[in-house]
């Protein structure tokens, strides 16, 4: 945790600063002020470093090597001089501009999102002090007095220094809290969304199935299940390609998705295969729903124009899907019978000549072929 050290370091160096308004000591005061400065400075490099490797940056080693060289040197020779404690704090105010600055602009952000907006405010926080600390070294330069007798605003520094350093201790623990609840999910999209189309995997469905079996069961309502399946999909593969099937499953998982109702879920079951689970649902209504959807993929032809490797005049192809429905009403509760009865219904409208809906109370006969024949092939090209 490097930002915390660096925290500490600063800290340190604080407390450093603080000494000389207690000690009586005059004389010692530019040597207690020169080290606090270099202290607060490795401490303001490592906190930069350190939120540097949250954000997953490069780290500035050198960076910070070279300005602990020059602040240790340029303070050995001035102290071993005995300059003037004017030009002591001058050196050092002008090494913490150049620190602060460098700090502003290393940690901003890429893109827009909210973390980077917390990077902005620590660039601007710092920006802010390396603003104040080159007037501070200005009127220092410009100032006739020499000795540190008349540095008196100690205090006021001290206490604006702890307040940067709370600012800086909360700004960084709401990143890393708003970072960790991101990766979080982030994590948990993985685990439980498809990649390619977007909707539940396998997993989530499975998740998503055992809560509502659990709630549908406890208060004795009704659940439905779809498995909706594309018709003839390896024959899109295989004409059109992959990258063309990949495009036609997305687009079909969007659309059946925009006919479901607030509530319903919908996770990829297999490979061109989707499940539609549906809280307090009967057979009839499950049935209702599964031939919206499968009329809204039948009158919704897939966009494919400004897919690479298509030709110009392949603009759209047609998609059916068959629908297997069923419903706790007619098999129960149990999932792996849900799971079991929707398939074989789905085999049922497959086997009845596809684009169809097949439940367990009935199978709903939709738009059979003119020629009374099974429809052999559903993909075609609109040009
Ligand atoms: N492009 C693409 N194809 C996939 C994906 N997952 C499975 N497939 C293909 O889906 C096809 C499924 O073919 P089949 O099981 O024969 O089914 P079908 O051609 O749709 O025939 P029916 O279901 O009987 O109407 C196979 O060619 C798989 O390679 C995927 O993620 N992307």
């Amino acid at each position: 945790m490097h930002w915390v050290r660096g925290l500490a370091m600063m800290g340190l160096g604080l407390c450093i600063y603080f000494i000389p308004l207690i000690t009586p000591d005059d004389n010692q005061r530019s040597v207690y002020v020169a080290t606090s400065m270099t202290m607060f400075a490795l401490g303001v490099s490592i906190y930069v470093n350190g939120i540097r490797m949250l954000r997953g940056y490069r780290i500035y080693r050198y960076r910070t090597l070279l300005v602990m060289t020059t602040l240790l040197a340029c303070n050995a020779v001035m102290l071993n001089m005995h300059a003037a404690d004017k030009w002591i704090i001058l050196s050092n105010l002008l090494v913490l501009v150049w620190v602060f600055s460098y700090g502003s602009r290393s940690l901003t952000g890429h893109g827009r999102d909210f973390v980077a907006q917390v990077f902005w405010l620590c660039c601007s926080l710092f920006g802010g002090i390396s603003l104040m600390l080159g007037l501070f070294a200005i009127e220092v330069g410009l100032s006739d007095e020499t000795t540190l007798v008349t540095f008196i605003h100690w205090p006021v520094h001290a206490y604006l220094t702890t307040a940067i350093m709370l600012v800086l201790t909360i700004v960084t623990s709401l990143l890393l809290l708003v970072m960790n609840v991101r990766t979080q999910a982030g994590l948990q999209a993985i685990a439980t969304l498809d990649g390619l189309t977007g909707v539940l995997n396998r997993r989530g469905l499975q998740e998503a199935a055992n809560r509502m079996q659990a709630v549908s069961q406890r208060i004795s309502l009704p659940m439905g299940m779809l498995i909706i399946d594309l018709d003839y999909f390896k024959k899109v593969n295989d004409v059109y390609g992959h990258l063309v099937g990949d495009v036609v499953l997305k687009s079909c998982a969007g659309n059946i998705r925009g006919a479901l109702r607030g509530g319903d879920v919908i996770g990829r079951y297999g490979g061109e295969e989707f499940c539609i689970l549906l809280p307090n649902t009967g057979e009839q209504e499950a049935m209702v729903l599964a031939e919206r959807i499968r009329r809204t993929i039948e009158v919704t032809p897939v966009s494919i124009a400004g897919v690479e490797s298509m030709s110009d005049d392949t603009h759209a192809i047609k998609c059916t899907v068959s629908v297997g429905a069923v419903s706790s009403e007619t098999v129960g509760y149990a999932l792996d019978g849900m799971f079991a009865a929707a398939d074989q219904n789905l085999y049922k409208a497959k086997q009845n000549g596809r684009n169809r809906v097949a439940s367990n109370i009935e199978l709903l006969m939709t738009q059979p072929p003119a020629t009374g024949k099974p429809v052999k092939r559903n993909a075609s090209v609109i040009a």
